[in-house]
């Protein structure tokens, strides 16, 4: 607009300049300049002349200098807003690129899958970029060198090629920064960390999804990952939950997942087309607090079972705990969230997560093995010794749901959830789970109302 404004004002001198009248034939030139151009006689004074001299080196400067931003500068300009536009120049604008933020063993398993349908599926980029917490293996080498040249996280998903198009990355920023779908899978409490990280770093248009199983607490009260990703990035933000134990389906074994969505159908389908397979069948319901806490929820509830596992306490009693728990997740969700359906419980993230975790979990199994050390060795020792990098989300999620609870007043409600806690911090004995969880809860729970 500068050089616009400019060059017009070079065009008025220029016009003043023509308003000069051509010299009448036969006038003198001693008391006028003889200032012939072809038949015009310009009467000037030298005065005259060092003005229009002025104006038009003035004009032909500012000429010069348009013409080179024009011919110089303009393309360079180009090239720098090329670089920074999403979406890249070399590919179709409705194509959507895809990030994964994450990379442990459930967050290598969602890049397998999704790399399987970005090179099936015309709508994806191919390309799958997934942020890896750089870490130095044994070996000396660099996780995500070792992932890129092997195709295989060799630390948290052994023996599974995770497919070319997965492009593992340390850098968090450069990861996401083209990307307009983003898949956010780590143990949740480095999410707050990492959303820190990630503001203004996100595309405008960018949508995402929570495959977190956990919550976070704060002053205000309880707040959910998919809420905490929403609210720091100011983007809408799905959740995926299920019964998925991440080792089954990378070995391709049948399951089910349930996307919860808040109110955008067709983003929800979208999510369903990036993750489904003939042997990963995901449905969405709209109901992402029911979906995401169930999920979060029955972590705790894990917990309980390994400790009835670990007490050699049978079947049924394990039975008894998972619906006792299953009672608490139910009626916990809805005082939360009034909006939370009962149908909720009845997909895959509901009562199918709850008997696969409580079966074959990794809650379960470090829980079982606290509870035959009689509560000696503590959660953390456990987990760093049997997982081996991997990360527990239930004994800091039972932390959490006690804090609401003692908040709140609702510590008696929920027996089971408040005893989960009390043992995991040593307060009571493994064998307190049954003593405790039995007890009746003051009122009734069951339509989540007190
Ligand atoms: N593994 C499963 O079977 C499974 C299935 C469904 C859902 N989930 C859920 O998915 C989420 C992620 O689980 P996962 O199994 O992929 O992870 P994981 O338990 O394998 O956790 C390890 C990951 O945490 C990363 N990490 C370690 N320190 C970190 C730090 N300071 N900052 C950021 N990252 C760090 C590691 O690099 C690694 O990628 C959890 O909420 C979990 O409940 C897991
Ligand atoms: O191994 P866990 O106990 O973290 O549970 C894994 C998944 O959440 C099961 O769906």
């Amino acid at each position: 607009m500068e050089g616009i404004a400019r060059f017009n004002t070079v065009g008025i001198v220029g016009d003043e300049t023509c308003m000069l009248s051509p010299a009448p034939r036969g006038t003198s030139s001693s008391l006028l300049t003889p200032y012939n151009i072809s038949n015009f006689h310009l009467p000037l004074s030298p005065f005259h002349i060092d003005i229009i001299t002025l104006f038009l080196s003035l004009f032909l400067s500012v000429l010069f200098v348009v013409v080179f931003i024009f011919v110089f500068m303009a393309p360079a300009q180009e090239l720098q807003h090329d670089q920074q536009a999403p979406p890249p120049s070399d590919e179709a604008p409705y194509k959507s690129r895809v990030t994964i933020v994450g990379s442990g063993n459930w967050g290598s398993v969602a890049s397998k899958l999704i790399a399987s349908n970005t090179l099936r599926l015309n709508s994806f980029h191919d390309e799958v970029r997934m942020w890896v917490y750089e870490e130095i293996l044994p070996s000396g080498e660099k996780l995500t060198e070792v992932i890129n040249r092997t195709n295989e996280n060799v630390k948290y998903l052994p023996g599974i090629k995770l497919g070319r198009n997965v492009v593992a990355d340390p850098d968090l920023e450069n990861a996401v920064k083209d990307a307009n779908m983003l898949v956010f899978v780590t143990p949740h409490q480095f999410m707050e960390g990492i959303c820190g990280r990630l503001v203004g770093k996100v595309r405008g248009d960018v949508e995402a999804i929570s495959l977190i199983k956990g919550m976070e607490v704060k002053m205000e009260g309880p707040c959910m990952i998919s809420t905490l990703i929403s609210q720091q990035l100011g983007l809408n933000c799905c959740v995926l939950m299920g019964a998925n134990i991440a080792n089954e389906i990378a070995v391709e074994k049948f399951s089910e997942a349930t996307v919860g969505y808040r109110v955008d159908r067709d983003i929800a389908e979208k999510w369903v087309q990036l993750f489904s397979t003939p042997f990963f069948i995901v449905t969405a319901v709209q109901d992402v607090e029911g979906v995401e806490l169930c999920g979060t929820l029955k972590n705790v509830v894990a917990i309980a079972a390994g400790f009835v596992d670990g007490l050699e306490m049978g079947n049924n009693t394990k039975a008894a705990i998972m619906r006792i728990g299953l009672r608490e997740m139910k009626a916990f969700s809805k005082l939360l969230f009034s909006s939370v359906k009962d149908t909720t419980f009845f997909e895959s993230c509901g009562v199918a997560d709850l008997i696969t975790t409580c079966l074959g979990g990794r809650n379960r199994k470090v829980a079982e093995a606290f509870a035959k050390n009689g509560g000696k060795r503590s959660f953390d020792e456990l987990e760093a010794e049997m997982l081996q990098g991997q990360k527990l989300q239930g004994v800091s999620t039972a932390k959490e749901v006690y804090e609401v609870l003692s908040h709140r007043g609702w510590l008696d409600l929920f027996p089971l959830f408040a005893t989960v806690h009390e043992i995991s911090i040593g307060r009571l004995p493994p064998s307190a789970i049954v003593e405790h969880s039995e007890r009746k809860p003051k009122f009734s729970l069951a339509d989540g109302s007190i």
